[in-house]
């Protein structure tokens, strides 16, 4: 049986009166490509925000391992093994490309420096396409370019979990076909990855199992196939009538 890395047990997120992810638990095993998926609102993007450290849980368990990660910063969570892309890119615009993905492996799970950084940092960049660019600042590249960015800084962190936030979002169709065979490389290495999106062609050829939320509450579980063809996460996503 494969070893559970990620356990979320009945998390709840409030802001204010708003109860944004309600009792939410799921498993994510070794290896296992895990989708979030939902319409707009529903709380997946604070879901992950949560198992990055980015947002305390009001209440509930997130573990790593067995380590719990619920309340601790994101710092000690990038530490402790969960590297993450975000919705919006975060990268430091005016350092080189090469830079950026140095500052990954510095503060990542296990941290390099130095010329073992520099070396791991070159792998990495030639593996995602991204070596004829690497010594350019990142405000001079594409926005698949950046996005390839993102991706190879939080991989040189070498985690034990890849959060991706709607990595997807915003690439032309050409594109789009590019950024799934490249998730689905990282797949074919046995890499563990929590993905939100809402591209359903990249849903349906990425993940092992989904969790489907809908106004911040977990309405099904199961294989892209299931989840799916689901009476009520049709009725999330359609509407009433519609279902
Ligand atoms: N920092 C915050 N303060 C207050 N409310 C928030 C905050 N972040 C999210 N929310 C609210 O929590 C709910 C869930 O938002 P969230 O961004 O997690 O949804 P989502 O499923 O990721 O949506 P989308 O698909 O549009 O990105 C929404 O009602 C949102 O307005």
């Amino acid at each position: 049986m494969s070893k559970t890395i990620l356990q979320a047990r009945d998390v709840t997120k409030r802001f204010g009166g708003l109860v944004a992810v309600n009792g939410v638990s799921f498993d994510v095993t070794e290896h296992q490509v895990m989708g979030i998926i939902g319409p707009n609102g529903s709380g997946k993007s604070t879901m992950i925000n949560m198992i990055s450290g980015s947002f305390a849980p009001s209440a509930g368990s997130i573990q790593l391992n067995g380590r719990e990660l619920a309340g601790q910063p994101a710092h000690k969570v990038a530490r402790l093994g969960v590297g993450r892309t975000f919705q919006l890119v975060r990268l430091l615009p005016e350092l080189s490309v090469t830079q950026n993905v140095l500052a990954g492996a510095a503060f990542g799970h296990r941290r390099r420096w130095g010329p073992e950084a520099e070396r791991f940092a070159h792998t990495l960049l030639d593996r995602l396409g991204l070596a004829q660019v690497a010594a350019l600042p990142v405000s001079a590249l594409t926005y698949i370019d950046t996005k390839r960015v993102e991706l190879a800084r939080a991989l040189a962190g070498e985690p034990e979990v890849l959060l991706l936030d709607e990595w997807l979002a915003g690439l032309n169709p050409t594109e789009l076909s590019t950024g799934i065979d490249l998730i689905k490389s990282l797949r074919d290495e046995g890499r563990t990855i929590i993905l939100v999106e809402h591209v359903m062609d990249a849903i349906r050829s990425l993940c092992d199992r989904c969790v489907v939320m809908s106004s911040g509450t977990k309405i099904a579980e199961g294989t892209p196939a299931e989840v799916l063809s689901d009476r009520e996460v049709i009725r999330a996503y359609l509407g009433d009538d519609d279902a």
